[in-house]
């Protein structure tokens, strides 16, 4: 028991000492449990670490890859430039040598051309002596020149001078004659007379056939002067055989169609300029409808086609214009007027074609005036040209009602002109008429047997009249030009100026204080070879009237 007792001792010590051992243990435990909390903190704490240093390693490498395979990139660029410029260093270097090779060649053409210079500098040396014999020619050429030209200006005045003695000498009323050309319109088949018409009607073949076809048989014999016409006209003979029979006509000049509004300018030139010498001048313009009149007289609107009246007022700017440095001062005033029906229109004027206007001779003058027309001062071309276009514009106002008013009415433009030299105290007042008359179809009886009042066709009431008023004037107009003409040196024949308005405003052109120039328009047209013939003999007749001798207007 004892032993029992002791064992029980021994273990319960045993006991004691274990439970000691384990709380030792435990609380030992407890000791460890706790650092391996501390420690398992700072190993996640570390294991973050390491992550954050991981991510950021990571990103670090990403740049610095990107950063290698930018290097990478500039170094093939800088691969490719080093490749690039041994090429340019290599294809340099071959200039290089070429160039060298050029100068070279240049240096050896340098030193030949210094030799040949060389050899010029000796020719000039010697040519150098002999320049001065030769200024010495040159300054004679020159005077002699500057001699030659003057003597030419004088010549040109005294050719001018001539020219106005010549004219004045001649007297009569000088007849040109121009014929238009073939127009596209006259192709047209309402044209024709043989009522043909084909398929194509404005091809250039078919036109240049049916031109051939519809024009008249003319030639122009007198290829030097220009001053004649022949007309052919075909018939049968009572056998049935052909026949051509050919008239021929002489005038001062013949334009044939292919003629330029300058070649016939030309011609009237110094007639205008005779107006800034103080002459009184009138050109008409005569034919049938559609032969030409206006486009001779007026024009077209570009400078090639411009007609006669603008030219001839250029003309008489330009003349003014070259006077006035000896003295000359120019004013000049445009009046545009149309006989209509045997009534004065005013073309520059702004109200209404109702206004009365009369004409009036002043005896003493020799002047012509007509009540309460416009006179519009000029100052230049370029205003007369506005004067035209708005008396034109008014002209085909009126035209609306009255149709076709250019060929049934007759239009004067007149340009006065007064020169004062206050150095010389001289004056002289000149004045150039432009007429484009009615259409002349209108006259059905022949010149010389007297012109009739034939009416011209239509039964409206207001063409009867239209075409009586024209008839009557032209043929006034014929009967005073045959008065003239059978005037003879008494000078006591009456001419009849006053029936007519047209007659009787241009009554000082026509009685030989003016110098008179008709311009007879022919169309070429085959249809209208009987017109044209009464045309050409009635001009005949006026290139055979003597008026007298044209006075310069001056005191
Ligand atoms: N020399 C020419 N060159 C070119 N075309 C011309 C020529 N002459 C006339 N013409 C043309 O012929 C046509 C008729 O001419 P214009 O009107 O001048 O005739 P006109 O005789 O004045 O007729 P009207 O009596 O009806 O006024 C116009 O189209 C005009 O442009």
């Amino acid at each position: 028991m004892e032993q029992e007792r002791a064992k029980v001792t021994e273990l319960q010590e045993n006991h004691r000492a274990l439970s000691l051992q384990l709380a030792e243990s435990k609380e030992q435990e407890l000791n460890r449990r706790q650092e391996l909390n501390i420690a398992s903190d700072e190993l996640e704490n570390l294991r973050k670490k390491h992550a954050r240093e991981m991510t950021d390693l990571e990103i670090d490498i990403q740049k610095k890859d990107r950063i290698i395979r930018e290097a990478n990139e500039d170094l093939r660029a800088c691969r490719c430039d080093l490749e690039m410029e041994r090429s340019t260093i290599g294809s340099l270097k071959a200039v290089l040598n070429q160039q060298s090779n050029a100068q070279l060649t240049l240096s050896a053409e340098n030193r030949s051309q210094q030799a040949q210079i060389s050899i010029l500098q000796a020719q000039i040396d010697a040519f150098s002596c002999s320049n001065g014999n030769l200024a010495l020619e040159l300054e004679t050429k020159d005077r002699q020149l500057e001699e030659l030209r003057t003597e030419a200006m004088e010549n040109e005045a005294v050719r001018r001078k001539l020219h106005n003695m010549v004219q004045e000498l001649k007297g009569n009323i000088r007849v040109f004659c121009r014929v238009r050309p073939v127009l596209p319109s006259d192709a047209q088949p309402s044209t024709r007379t043989d009522g043909s018409s084909t398929s194509s009607p404005t091809s250039p073949e078919h036109l240049a056939l049916v031109r051939q076809e519809l024009t008249a048989d003319m030639t122009f014999p007198d290829r030097r002067h220009h001053k004649e016409i022949t007309l052919w006209s075909s018939s049968e003979s009572a056998t049935g055989r052909g026949r051509k029979e050919s008239y021929n006509f002489t005038f001062d000049k013949v334009f044939e169609p292919e003629s330029t509004q300058a070649e016939v300018f030309e011609e009237i030139a110094l007639l205008a300029q005779s107006v800034v010498d103080g002459y009184n001048v009138c050109i008409f313009a005569y034919g049938q409808t559609g032969s030409g009149k206006s486009f001779t007289m007026e024009g077209g609107s570009t400078d090639a086609t411009k007609g006669m009246i603008p030219r001839a007022v250029d003309q008489v700017f330009r003349v003014a214009e070259d006077l006035r440095n000896k003295g000359w001062e120019y004013k000049m005033e445009g009046q545009f007027l149309e006989i209509y029906n045997e009534t004065i229109n005013d073309l520059l004027g702004k109200d209404e074609f109702d206004m009365k206007h009369e004409i009036k001779h002043d005896p003493k003058t020799g002047s012509t005036h007509v009540t309460d027309l416009n006179a519009v001062p000029l100052n230049s071309p370029t205003q007369v040209r506005t004067l035209l276009l708005s008396a034109q514009s008014r002209r085909s106002v009126a035209a609306t009602l009255m149709n076709e008013r250019s060929s049934r009415s007759h239009s004067v433009f007149t340009l006065r002109i007064t020169g004062t030299n206050a150095g010389t105290g001289e004056c002289c007042q000149g004045c150039l008429n432009l007429v484009d008359l009615a259409g002349s179809e209108r006259l059905n009886v022949s010149f010389g047997s007297g012109f009739g009042t034939g009416v011209g066709g239509g039964n409206d009431k207001d063409r009867l009249k239209e075409t009586q008023s024209i008839n009557r004037s032209l043929s006034a107009l014929g009967d005073v030009i045959a008065a003239l003409g059978e005037k003879g040196e008494k000078n006591d024949k009456h001419i009849p100026y006053r029936n007519s308005k047209l007659t009787y405003l241009l009554q000082n052109s026509l009685s030989g204080n003016s110098k008179t120039l008709m311009v007879l328009n022919l169309s070429p047209l085959a249809t209208h070879l009987n017109e044209s013939l009464t045309s050409l003999r009635f001009a005949t007749k006026v290139n055979s009237t003597t008026l007298g001798t044209a006075k310069k207007q001056s005191r």
